[in-house]
């Protein structure tokens, strides 16, 4: 379990509400202090259980707790920065659970000065399209992977802690460097949801949207089910990780010509050998992610 006595949410919604929810349900009997915007849903954070209490100022919050875990869309991130920077007190932690990681250390870097030795930057791989405290929920980390990527600056102490607070979550904790991070990410969920967000506001946009969609099946569910998720939210991680999401929409955007070039030339071998590699990859990675054992 986490050592610190007093944790701070900065953005109780679907992550920051699990967290909560999470270290509750394994046991932590430290305090949990909410900070937000609007103080409706904070007293909803309340009245679920979520925070023991909350405050509508970072600082005033930051001034009460040890661990501080900033959970607001990843471009928001600086602002809870600035505002807690002058409360943090010798022995704090500071984290975070952004999507995308150079972003959320330069923020960081910009708001604080020089990064503290305090600040662990990391990344649960656990989420839903669901957005908002109504959201949460104690499992959703479970048997799912978190990953850290100190910085140069990152204490040993503070990686150990923020490891303790994942695990407690239920969550196998990695760790990484930022740059990598963005890159891989990039490519398994920041593409896939530019995909759907794209695929989906296409067919929206037809004249016969209202027909399509009544006749979608099953598999345009499954597709499209990420587009769904918070457009505030994808829109800092798209524009925080634009480097590596152009390069992956600009390999994608050629793989699509290929496979309209083989349809168009009615290249049969081609077409299959395209989905025949495809299947075998994600058939190979769901029996991966079956047998990986529990932490
Ligand atoms: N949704 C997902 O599946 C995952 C999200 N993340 C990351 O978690 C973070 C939070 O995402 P969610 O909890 O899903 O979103 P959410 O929309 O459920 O919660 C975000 C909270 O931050 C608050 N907020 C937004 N801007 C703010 C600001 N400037 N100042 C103070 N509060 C502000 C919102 O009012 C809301 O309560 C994001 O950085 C996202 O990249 C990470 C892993 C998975
Ligand atoms: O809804 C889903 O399946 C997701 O992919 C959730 C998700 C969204 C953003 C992240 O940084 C990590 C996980």
């Amino acid at each position: 379990m986490i050592q610190a006595s007093s944790v701070a949410i900065y953005g109780v919604g679907l992550i920051g509400g699990s967290v909560a929810l999470a270290l509750r349900a394994a046991g932590y009997t430290g305090e949990i202090i909410g900070y937000g915007r609007r103080a409706s849903e904070l007293a909803r954070a309340v009245d679920l259980g979520v925070v023991d209490r909350y405050g509508l100022d970072a600082g005033d919050v930051a001034a009460q707790a040890q661990l501080h875990l900033v959970c607001v869309p990843v471009l928001a991130m600086r602002q809870v920065f600035d505002a807690i920077a002058s409360q943090l007190k010798p022995g704090d932690v500071i984290s975070d659970v952004g999507s995308t990681k150079q972003s959320v250390i330069e923020a960081a870097r910009a708001a604080f000065g020089e990064l503290p030795g305090g600040f662990v930057p990391a990344h649960p791989i656990a989420g839903t399209e669901r957005t908002g405290v109504s959201a949460a929920f104690d499992s959703l980390y479970r048997n799912r992977l978190a990953i850290l990527t100190p910085t140069e600056a990152s204490t040993e102490a503070a990686a150990m802690e923020v490891e303790r607070l994942w695990q407690a979550c239920g969550a196998r904790t990695i760790r990484m460097g930022a740059a990598h991070h963005d890159d891989v990410l990039a490519a398994t969920s920041h593409l896939p949801h530019m995909l759907a967000f794209a695929l989906v506001e296409l067919l929206a946009t037809r004249p016969d949207h209202d027909e399509i969609f009544m006749y979608a099946a099953g598999g345009f569910r499954d597709f499209t089910r990420i587009a769904s998720s918070s457009p505030d939210m994808w829109r800092d991680i798209a524009l925080a990780n634009r480097g590596a999401v152009a390069a992956n929409l600009d390999a994608l955007i050629l793989r699509l010509q290929d496979l309209r070039s083989a349809i168009a030339c009615e290249d049969a071998d081609q077409i299959e050998s395209v989905f025949r590699r495809a299947k075998q990859a994600r058939d190979a990675y769901v029996n991966l992610t079956e047998q990986t054992p529990d932490p």
